[in-house]
C-alpha cells in the first residue's frame, strides 16, 4: 500500500523546508548538493515543502528514468518564476505542457529540420562559426584571454541562421549584451524557481533583494531584442519562400488555423531557444577548456588524435567524430562531471501519481538529481577527470546509461544533436592550431562552479599559443 508524501527533513509552518535550505545553502553552496545531502538521509525519494509548492526531489537512475518516462510527470511547474518569462501564462516549448507543449514541440522540431536542422547545411553553419573564432584568437594569440564567453555569439549565431536567418559578427556589441542579459538571468535564481517562485508575494516587500527587478528588466530587455527581429521578419516576408523558422511560424500563423500560434507564443518559444540552447552549451564547453588546461596529459592525447586522424591541412569535420574516440570521450566526461543542468529542468505531476512507495500530488514539482547521478557511487573515482572511463582497453566508446546529460523520455533535449555537435567542433578546431595554457602566475581555474539555473565556471584564463603546424 502507498505510503502518502515523501520523507524529507521537518517542516516549519508556511515556509516548509525554506529556512532549513537556506541555513545548509550556506554551508554547501550550491542547491544541488543540498538535494544530495538531503536525499542520502531521507531517501531516493525526496519529499519537500518550499512555501507552499510539494517540491521532490528523484535521484539514481532508476527513478529518474521512470520519472522521464511516465507521461504524467510531463508537466512543467506552473510556478510564479516560470510564468514570470512568459507574460505570466504557459505558453512556449521549455516551461508549457498539455496541448500546447505537443503542437509546440511538434512544429518547433518540423520547422528546426526544414531548415537543415541536423544536415550538413548545420556542419556549415558551425563550421564558418569555428573558422570566425580561429581568427579572433589567432588576433590575440599568446595574450591572456578570460575564455567564460568566448563562444556566446558563436553558439547564439548558429542557432539564429536557422530561427532568424543570420549571423553577428563575434564583437557585435548589441549580441554580447544580449548574452550578458542571458547569463544574468540565469544566474539570479536556481532551477527549482527560488524564493520568487516560492514565496511570490515578497516581491512587494524585497523586489531587488530576491531578483524581481532585475528579472522583469532583463526579460523586457530580451523580448525588445525578439519583437525588433520578428517585426523586421513581418516587413520583408515572402510566404511563397520561408527564409527561417521565424517565417515558417509566421506563415502558420497567418493560415489562421485554429492550432495557430499568437505572436506572444512565437516570442517564447525564440526566448525558449536562446535560453535553453545558448547558456548550456555556452557553459560545457567553457568546463572542457578549463578540465583541459588542468589536464595537459589529455590535451596531448587529444592533439594526437587531432593531428593523426584529422592532420593540419583541412579542418575538422563532423565525419571525423566516429573514429575520433579519444575526443569523444573527453566531451562525454565532461558532460559527466560537470553536468551543467544539475536538476534538468523541472518536471511536474499533471495528476496524482504513485512513485516508487508514494503517492505524488498533483501540481508536485519534480527535480531530477543528474548532477548526483553523474558524480556518485556509480563512477569509481568520480572527482578525476578521466575520460578513459569511457573507453574499453580495446580503445572503443563505453555507452554507459547512468549518464544522462539531455534528460531522457518525451521531454528529452530536443538541442543533443546540435550541442554534441558544437561541442566536438569547438574542441577540435581550437586544439587543432593552439596549444592551451593558464597564464604564466595564474594558479589552475578552479573546477567548482557558481550555481545558477545552470552550472557555469567561475572566472578563469588561457593563453592560446599558436601551435607549429603549417596549416593552410
Ligand atoms: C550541453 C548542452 C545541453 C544540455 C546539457 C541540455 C540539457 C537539457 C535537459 C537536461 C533538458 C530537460 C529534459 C527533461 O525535461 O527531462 C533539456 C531540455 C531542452 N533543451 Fe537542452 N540541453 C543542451 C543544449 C540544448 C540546445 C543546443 C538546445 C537548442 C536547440 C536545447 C533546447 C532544449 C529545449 C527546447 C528543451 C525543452 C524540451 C521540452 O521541454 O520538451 N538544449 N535540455
Amino acid at each position: 500500500k502507498p505510503e502518502s508524501y515523501p520523507p524529507g527533513p521537518p517542516l516549519m509552518p508556511i515556509i516548509g523546508n525554506l529556512f532549513s535550505l537556506w541555513l545548509s545553502l550556506k554551508k554547501l553552496k550550491y542547491h544541488h548538493s543540498v538535494w544530495q545531502e538531503w536525499s542520502k538521509k531521507y531517501g531516493n525519494i525526496l519529499g519537500l515543502r518550499l512555501g507552499y509548492t510539494n517540491v521532490v526531489v528523484v535521484s539514481g537512475r532508476d527513478l529518474i528514468k521512470e520519472v522521464s518516462s511516465k507521461d504524467v510527470f510531463d508537466g512543467r511547474p506552473n510556478g510564479f518564476f516560470y510564468l514570470l518569462r512568459s507574460f505570466n501564462k504557459k505558453l512556449g516549448l521549455v516551461f508549457s505542457d498539455g496541448a500546447t507543449w505537443h503542437k509546440t514541440r511538434r512544429m518547433v522540431l518540423k520547422c528546426l529540420k526544414n531548415f537543415g536542422y541536423g544536415s550538413r547545411s548545420m556542419e556549415s553553419n558551425i563550421s564558418e562559426e569555428c573558422k570566425a573564432l580561429i581568427d579572433l584568437r589567432m588576433a590575440d594569440a599568446g595574450m591572456p584571454v578570460v575564455v567564460n564567453h568566448m563562444f556566446d555569439v558563436c553558439i547564439v549565431n548558429i542557432l539564429w541562421k536557422l530561427v532568424a536567418g543570420r549571423r553577428y559578427d563575434l564583437t557585435n556589441e548589441q549580441l554580447t549584451i544580449l548574452c550578458d542579459l542571458i547569463t544574468r538571468s540565469f544566474k539570479v535564481v536556481d532551477m527549482s524557481g527560488g524564493i520568487l517562485n516560492f514565496m511570490p508575494f515578497l516581491r512587494h516587500v524585497f523586489p531587488n533583494l530576491i531578483g524581481y527587478n532585475e528579472l522583469i528588466a532583463i526579460h523586457d530587455s530580451l523580448y525588445d531584442f525578439l519583437r525588433t527581429t520578428i517585426q523586421e521578419h513581418q516587413n520583408t516576408i515572402d510566404i511563397k519562400k520561408p527564409r527561417d523558422v521565424i517565417d515558417m511560424f509566421l506563415i502558420e500563423m497567418n493560415s489562421q488555423k485554429n492550432e495557430s500560434f499568437s505572436t506572444e507564443e512565437l516570442l517564447v518559444i525564440c526566448l525558449d531557444l536562446l535560453e535553453a540552447g545558448v547558456e548550456t552549451v555556452s557553459n560545457t564547453t567553457v568546463f572542457m577548456l578549463l578540465h583541459i588546461v588542468r589536464n595537459q596529459e589529455v590535451q596531448r592525447k587529444l592533439q594526437y588524435e587531432i593531428d593523426t586522424q584529422v592532420g593540419s591541412s583541412r579542418r575538422p569535420t563532423l565525419s571525423d567524430r566516429s573514429k575520433m574516440v579519444y575526443t569523444e570521450a573527453v566531451l562525454l566526461e565532461t558532460l559527466r562531471i560537470s553536468s551543467v543542468a544539475a536538476v534538468g529542468i523541472p518536471h511536474m505531476a499533471l495528476e496524482d501519481a504513485r512513485l516508487g512507495n508514494y503517492t505524488i500530488p498533483k501540481g508536485t514539482f519534480v527535480l531530477l538529481a543528474i548532477h548526483d547521478l553523474h558524480n556518485g557511487e556509480h563512477w569509481k573515482d568520480s572527482l578525476s577527470f578521466r575520460p578513459e572511463r569511457f573507453l574499453t582497453r580495446e580503445g572503443n566508446l563505453i555507452q554507459d546509461d547512468w549518464l544522462m546529460p539531455f534528460g531522457s523520455g518525451k521531454r528529452r533535449c530536443i538541442g543533443e544533436g546540435l550541442a554534441r555537435s558544437e561541442l566536438f567542433m569547438f574542441l577540435t578546431h581550437l586544439l587543432q592550431r593552439f596549444n592551451l595554457t593558464v597564464p604564466e602566475g595564474d594558479s589552475l581555474p578552479s573546477a567548482d562552479p557558481i550555481d545558477g539555473v545552470t552550472l557555469s565556471a567561475k572566472e578563469f584564463k588561457i593563453v592560446f599559443e599558436p601551435r607549429n603546424n603549417s596549416f593552410m
